[in-house]
C-alpha cells in the first residue's frame, strides 16, 4: 500500500529533486539538527538518537533500536514512536537539498509489529519537488537492511524560513539556540540555497 491522500501526489509539473552540490557525500553521517530534538538529538534521555547518513541522490539511511521507553503494548514499539522515526528520517533529507522544511503531512502504514530490542533499518528519499513542497517516502525494515518492511510512510514537507522557528518556538529554547554558535552556523548554512 502506498500514500492514498491526494495531497501526497505530486502535481504533473513537479520537478525531480536535485542533490545540493555541498551535500555530504554518500555514507557520511548528517549529524543532529538540534541537540534537544527527540528524534536525533543526544540531549533527550528517551529520544530516538537517530543518526542518518547520506545515500545516493537525494536519499538517506538510518537505524533506530527500540528501547523499553518506546513501548506501546508490552514488549512492542509504540506506533507514534515508529512514526517519529520515519518523520525524523524523512526530515533529514532536507540536509541533502539544503532546505529547511517542516512536516506538513505524514501518512504511515504499520505492516508488522516491532518488538523492543529490534533495530529498525530506515531508508528515505525525496521523490519530487514543487515550489515549497517536498514529496518523500520512507521504509523501516526489521531483521536487517534487506529484511521485511515493518513500517512505511509518504510525506509532504513544506519549506520554511528560519524565522518559522524564531516566531513559533518557546522563547527560552529559541534564545538558547541563538546563543549557541554551532546551532546558528548549522541553521544559517541552509539559508544559502542558490
Ligand atoms: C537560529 C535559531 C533557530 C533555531 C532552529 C533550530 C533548528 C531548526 C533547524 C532545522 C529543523 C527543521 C525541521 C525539523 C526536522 C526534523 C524533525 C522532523 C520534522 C518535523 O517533525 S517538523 C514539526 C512538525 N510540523 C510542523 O510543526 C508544521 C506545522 N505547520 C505549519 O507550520 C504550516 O502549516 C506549514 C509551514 C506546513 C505550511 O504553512 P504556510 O502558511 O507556510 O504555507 P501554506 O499553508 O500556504 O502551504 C504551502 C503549500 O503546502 C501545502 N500544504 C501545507 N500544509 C499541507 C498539509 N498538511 N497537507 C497537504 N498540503 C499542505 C499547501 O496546500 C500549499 O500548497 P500550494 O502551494 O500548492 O497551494
Amino acid at each position: 500500500m502506498s500514500g492514498t491522500s491526494p495531497a501526497l501526489q505530486p502535481p504533473a509539473d513537479a520537478l525531480t529533486p536535485v542533490r545540493h552540490p555541498d551535500a555530504p557525500a554518500p555514507g557520511e553521517p548528517l549529524g543532529s539538527h538540534y541537540a534537544e530534538c527527540f528524534g536525533c538529538g543526544d540531549g533527550r534521555p528517551h529520544g530516538l538518537r537517530l543518526q542518518a547518513r547520506a545515500g545516493e541522490g537525494v536519499s538517506v539511511t538510518a537505524e533506530f533500536t527500540v528501547r523499553p521507553a518506546h513501548q506501546g503494548a508490552p514488549g512492542l514499539a509504540h506506533g507514534g514512536v515508529l512514526a517519529t522515526a520515519l518523520d525524523e528520517t524523512l526530515g533529514s533529507l532536507n540536509w541533502l537539498l539544503r532546505t529547511i522544511a517542516v512536516t506538513g503531512r505524514l501518512e504511515t502504514d504499520f505492516q508488522r509489529p516491532v518488538p523492543v530490542g529490534t533495530t529498525l533499518h530506515l531508508e528515505a528519499e525525496v521523490t519530487a519537488v514543487s515550489g515549497r513542497k517536498i514529496y518523500s517516502t520512507a521504509t523501516g525494515r526489521i531483521g536487517g537492511p534487506d529484511g521485511p518492511v515493518a513500517v512505511r510512510a509518504d510525506a509532504l514537507f513544506v519549506e520554511v524560513k528560519v524565522e518559522h522557528f524564531v516566531e513559533h518556538g518557546r522563547e527560552e529554547e529559541i534564545r538558547a539556540a541563538m546563543d549557541d554558535p554551532d546551532q546558528v552556523r548549522r541553521v544559517r548554512a541552509f539559508e544559502v540555497n542558490p
